[in-house]
């Protein structure tokens, strides 16, 4: 065995006493917290009371056994060495054997971490050396060291590959990783970032964008507790995105995060397709503003309200009515829960009106029967109320006489009398409200009148029809006019693809996230046929102002430098202006090769066949315009790789990816050239595009 070697193996068994140690304290937390939750569950709970505390107190265990749970893989991944010689190993999580003492493990976002992520040769913060460790089945396989201080290596001191290099090369398995280990600088400043408000992260494709979001969400838990108590939500494009994503967060021992798409947050299921300028109409601002004012329409337009008491008809005069109006317009309450105030005021009127009847009754009568003889006036104005409907009407006074609370209590339980509000101020569902602007021309033209005749009929839809992803954030906007704000909202809201966002759905978004605290990540260049903004102040302008943190990360550490620089002529036609990023790994050149529409299947076919004889094991893609997928499937192409519609590429990362009929994506959506740029960027080594000819392009 040489020097070398040997040194590197010293240092392994070193650092696996170390980590052996953080494992069996990991044991004992686990089993100790295993033991109580044991003994929750086991305990009797006699009152309400007591179960809810039992039930809390489970809850809160279990979410903590999760965590323990989670930090397994890779429990330990770094190491710093400060000059002034004490050590700290960073991990997954923090582990004290007891508090006076030094920690075991610093958990990767506490404050005393920090210098593991930021510090430089040029500025090294303190430190002499950053080590990082390859823990696997809980044995240290591998060290790397980085020395800070301009020191030479010395005894002890493992320089060689970058774990970064080491990360990047790993086959892809089609679930992105945690890059907890080696979260770069510009990283890990916006990650750990004490702005509590919006931080918004652009970049080009795979700078890191993803990366960020899913640690910046951990480190929100970690040191925003406000934030984490109310809940972080991760809003993603799709289904496919959020599992290519779903193992990051509990592998950094977060099981508690939400991840969703827009329809899952609104509870629609859509299971209809829609043109995209359809999408981008309905996903304008102005839908917002017309639902509002259609809800507005069904406020106590004219109309009377008369309502039959006993054997009276009592009647409200149209001030009346839009005095209710007024007073349940003013309570800022949802539609249906103002329908309530609303109801309250005309029935309080109602009651207030036959008081004022029972007094004047009783008072003429009074007055008419003054100086006569023989008449007894209680019970004449006993009758009086009985002929007004009240049985049991004892004592002459009215006020007595007259049980205002029980006329309302009744009146307000009234079939009659709802139905009768109900002309007046309706009970709606959003869906409803939504059909009812879509599924009539007139409305239309009322309420949306900035479109064209044009664009309203293409917005037309059939009363009954499926609902489609565009009418989400309609159908969402609506319950919230209908019926108030969501049930369910978060401290902090992670969006990723953020470009891909409406007017529409943002306004989706706001309203789960009260406190505006906020990371989006996306790239305009990478937008999709939905949306119409160019730029952030654009997207976020409406719902925001300008209170957003702007971040750009500019090194891609996904696509090879070779790949990137074929699509620079591109970028520079969709997002002119926007510099490219430049990427820190190189591979080979990307391959062309044509194929005629009758030959395709097997060129794509042979390809892929010579690619995992190539290279067995890897990760391959095939991307191919939506209305080719049909195809490509029956060609078997799932034998060898994962079959991707270019329209659902966004945020995916593969191996080596197959982009088929690059001029097909570009003819098939108006984001054309766009989806091209995403399908181009999704490996990490190698690419192939297969042009299909046109019979024209053959004859000539
Ligand atoms: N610091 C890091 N350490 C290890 N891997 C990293 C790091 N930063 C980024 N990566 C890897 O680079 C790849 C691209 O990252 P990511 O998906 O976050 O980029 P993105 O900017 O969101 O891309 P896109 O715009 O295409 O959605 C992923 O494999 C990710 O794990």
């Amino acid at each position: 065995m040489s020097q070398f070697n040997e040194g590197v193996a010293e240092q392994v068994e070193m650092e696996q006493a170390d980590v052996a140690a953080m494992y069996g304290l990991l044991d004992e937390r686990l089993a100790d917290v295993r033991a109580q939750l044991a003994v929750v569950l086991r305990s009797s709970a006699d009152s309400a009371g007591e179960v809810y505390a039992r039930e809390v107190d489970a809850e809160r265990l279990a979410r903590w056994l999760r965590r323990l749970e989670g930090a397994e893989e890779g429990l330990a991944f770094g190491r710093i060495d400060g000059a002034d010689g004490t050590v700290l190993h960073i991990g997954r999580l923090g582990l004290h054997v007891d508090d006076r003492d030094l920690p075991l493990l610093v958990d990767w976002r506490a404050e005393a971490a920090r210098s593991f992520y930021a510090a430089t040769a040029v500025h090294p913060m303190g430190l002499r050396r950053r080590r990082h460790l390859r823990v696997e089945d809980r044995a240290v396989r591998a060290v790397s060291d980085e020395l800070l201080d301009g020191s030479a290596p010395g005894v002890g001191d493992i320089v060689g590959d970058g774990p970064l290099t080491e990360a990047l090369e790993a086959q892809r398995t089609g679930r992105m990783r945690a890059a907890v280990a080696t979260l770069q600088a510009e990283q890990d400043e916006i990650v750990r970032s004490a702005h509590r408000g919006v931080t918004v992260v652009q970049g080009g494709p795979g700078t890191g964008k993803t990366v960020v979001a899913l640690h910046r969400a951990a480190y929100v838990l970690y040191a925003f507790p406000g934030a984490a108590a109310r809940g972080v939500l991760v809003l993603g494009p799709n289904a496919r995105f959020l599992d290519y994503v779903s193992r990051v967060l509990p592998s950094l021992g977060e099981n508690d995060v939400v991840l969703a798409t827009c329809a899952e947050l609104a509870g629609v299921v859509p299971a209809a397709v829609e043109s995209f300028d359809v999408a981008q109409l309905k996903g304008d601002m102005a839908s917002a503003e017309a639902l509002a004012d259609l809800v507005r329409s069904w406020q106590a337009p004219d109309g009377g309200f008369v309502v039959r008491v006993g054997q009276e008809r009592v009647r409200l005069k149209g001030g009346d009515i839009a005095a209710a109006r007024r007073a349940a317009v003013a309570s800022g309450l949802a539609h249906n829960p103002a329908r309530e105030a609303f109801k309250e005021g005309l029935i309080g009127m109602v009651t207030d009106a036959m008081e004022r009847g029972a007094v004047e009754a009783l008072e003429r009568l009074d007055a008419e029967i003054t100086g006569s003889t023989g008449l007894d006036l209680d019970a004449a104005a006993a009758d009086d109320l009985r002929t007004l409907g009240f049985d049991d009407a004892p004592a002459a006074n009215p006020a007595e006489v007259f049980d205002a609370d029980a006329v309302r209590a009744s009146l307000m339980d009234d079939i009659d009398a709802d139905r009768a509000v109900e002309s007046l101020w309706p009970r709606l569902t959003p869906e409803m409200v939504v059909r009812a602007l879509l599924a009539d021309v007139r409305t239309m033209a009322r309420y949306l009148p900035s479109l064209t005749d044009d664009e309203r009929f293409r917005l037309m839809r059939t009363a009954d029809g499926p609902w489609t992803d565009a009418d989400v954030p309609l159908l969402d906007e609506a319950a919230d006019l209908v019926n108030g704000p969501p049930e369910r909202t978060f401290g902090h809201v992670v969006v990723d693809e953020a470009q891909e966002l409406t007017a529409m759905q943002w306004r989706m978004v706001m309203r789960r996230c009260p406190a505006k605290s906020m990371t989006l990540v996306g790239d305009f260049a990478q937008a999709g046929p939905a949306t119409a903004a160019n730029d952030w102040s654009q997207a976020l302008g409406p719902h925001l102002g300008s209170r957003f943190a702007l971040h750009t990360l500019t090194v891609g550490y996904r696509t090879t430098q070779e790949i990137l620089a074929t699509t620079h002529d591109l970028l520079a036609r969709i997002a002119p202006g926007q510099t490219p990023s430049r990427s820190i790994r190189h591979g080979e050149p990307p391959r062309s090769l044509t194929a005629y529409p009758h030959t395709l299947a097997t060129t794509v076919t042979e390809e892929l066949r010579a690619q995992t004889e190539a290279h067995p094991g890897e990760l391959l893609a095939v991307i191919c315009a939506d209305h080719r997928v049909k195809e490509m499937a029956s060609a078997g192409v799932a034998q060898w790789a994962r079959l991707v519609p270019a329209s659902e590429a966004r945020g995916l990362e593969f191996d080596a990816s197959v982009v088929v009929g690059p001029q097909e994506i570009i003819a098939a959506r108006p984001s054309g050239e766009r989806d091209l740029y995403v399908a181009l960027t999704r490996a990490t080594k190698r690419l192939c595009t297969i042009a299909v000819h046109t019979a024209s392009q053959h004859a000539s």
